[in-house]
């Protein structure tokens, strides 16, 4: 198994209480994370979703040991995050935010030296570099330089990288950022296949079609605290209806045709370039505007999504 989960008589793998990170100090301080509590547990994928500068790469570092807590207790397998930061950094994988591969080395060569640092002998090293690399589909580039890599491949690798010391816990800041759509497909598949296996993932991402498919539990952040909390489908069933009907009528002219709308879907949000008609039967809502005569340029009708929730939850759109 490539990574084996701590079970710890059911105890959270990760515990924040009051969690602060502030950077600066007296007038200038500047408060990126503002009081958070979460529990991730043995074997869930749990999620930060939030857009730029909602302060989930602040936490992810706080929880990577590599950024001191501010205020507040965190507690990683137990142990203290202020005090134990290095026993904690030896049982977890990291991938962060941009590859910190070295470009000169082969990709296998970047794994060996990589178990090097957690005490693998150079043998170990290597015969789990290549069970690695077998792992994320990239047999065939382990003597290639990792320079002509593409970014999927590269993330591959070092997603490979973050697994040569069989971590308990696995860290994925913003994991598919600046990949294309099948690039992240095949990111998704073996981050699925690395949880199916019962590692623990903390993601964070402002995708949303991201935290549907990865999390299983997850945090909606904005401005550095929480909004809201819970499963993907929990928290569109919580908060929004379960269908959209999305309508243009020309860009800046929307709002103007709600009193036509009015009784229309259960709840409507306005936005520049479209009207939001939220409704459990979409379809339903559509037939309405028909009946009314009512003619938008476009009409379409979807299943409601965490973009939807976080909207509803905070005025804006996710990426804006
Ligand atoms: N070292 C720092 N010094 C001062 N302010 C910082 C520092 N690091 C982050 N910030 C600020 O803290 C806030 C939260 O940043 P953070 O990177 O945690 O957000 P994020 O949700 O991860 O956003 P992104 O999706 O852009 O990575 C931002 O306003 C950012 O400018």
């Amino acid at each position: 198994m490539l990574c084996e989960t701590a079970t710890m008589s059911g105890a959270p793998l990760i515990s924040a209480r009051s969690l602060v990170k502030r950077f600066g100090s007296g007038p200038e301080a500047f408060t990126a994370v503002n009081g958070i509590d979460i529990e991730v547990a043995p074997g869930e994928a749990f999620g930060f979703l939030g857009p730029n500068g909602a302060g989930k790469t602040s936490t992810m570092r706080m929880i990577g040991c590599v950024s001191p807590v501010s205020d507040g207790e965190l507690r990683i397998f137990g142990l203290d995050a202020a005090t134990e930061g290095r026993k904690i950094r030896a049982r977890m994988g990291v991938v962060p935010q941009l590859d910190q591969l070295d470009n000169e080395l082969t990709v296998l060569e970047n794994l060996v030296i990589y178990g090097r640092y957690f005490d693998l002998s150079r043998k170990a090293a290597a015969a789990k570099a290549r069970d690695l690399l077998e792992f994320v589909q990239l047999t065939e580039k382990s003597d290639s330089k990792v320079e002509p890599l593409s970014g999927g491949q590269k993330r591959r690798v070092s997603i490979a990288r973050s697994l040569i010391n069989d971590p308990d816990l696995l860290l994925l800041d913003e994991p598919t950022t600046g990949l294309d759509p099948q690039a992240r497909h095949v990111l998704w598949d073996r981050l699925y296949q690395l949880k199916e296996l019962g590692a623990t993932q903390v993601i964070t991402t402002h995708f949303m079609d991201e935290a549907e498919q990865l999390c299983d539990r997850l945090v909606v952040m904005d401005g550095g605290v929480i909004v809201a909390e819970g499963s993907p489908q929990g928290l569109i069933a919580e908060h929004v209806r379960r269908e959209v009907l999305e309508v243009r009528f020309g860009y800046g002219r929307n709002e103007e045709q709600l009193p036509r709308l009015d009784g229309v879907g259960a709840r409507i949000e306005v936005l520049p370039d479209r009207l939001l008609i939220y409704d459990d039967d979409g379809d339903g809502a559509l037939n309405e505007l028909h009946r009314r005569e009512v003619v938008p340029e476009s009409a379409l009708v979807r299943r409601s999504s965490l973009e939807d929730v976080f909207l509803k939850l905070t005025g804006r759109t996710l990426v804006e």
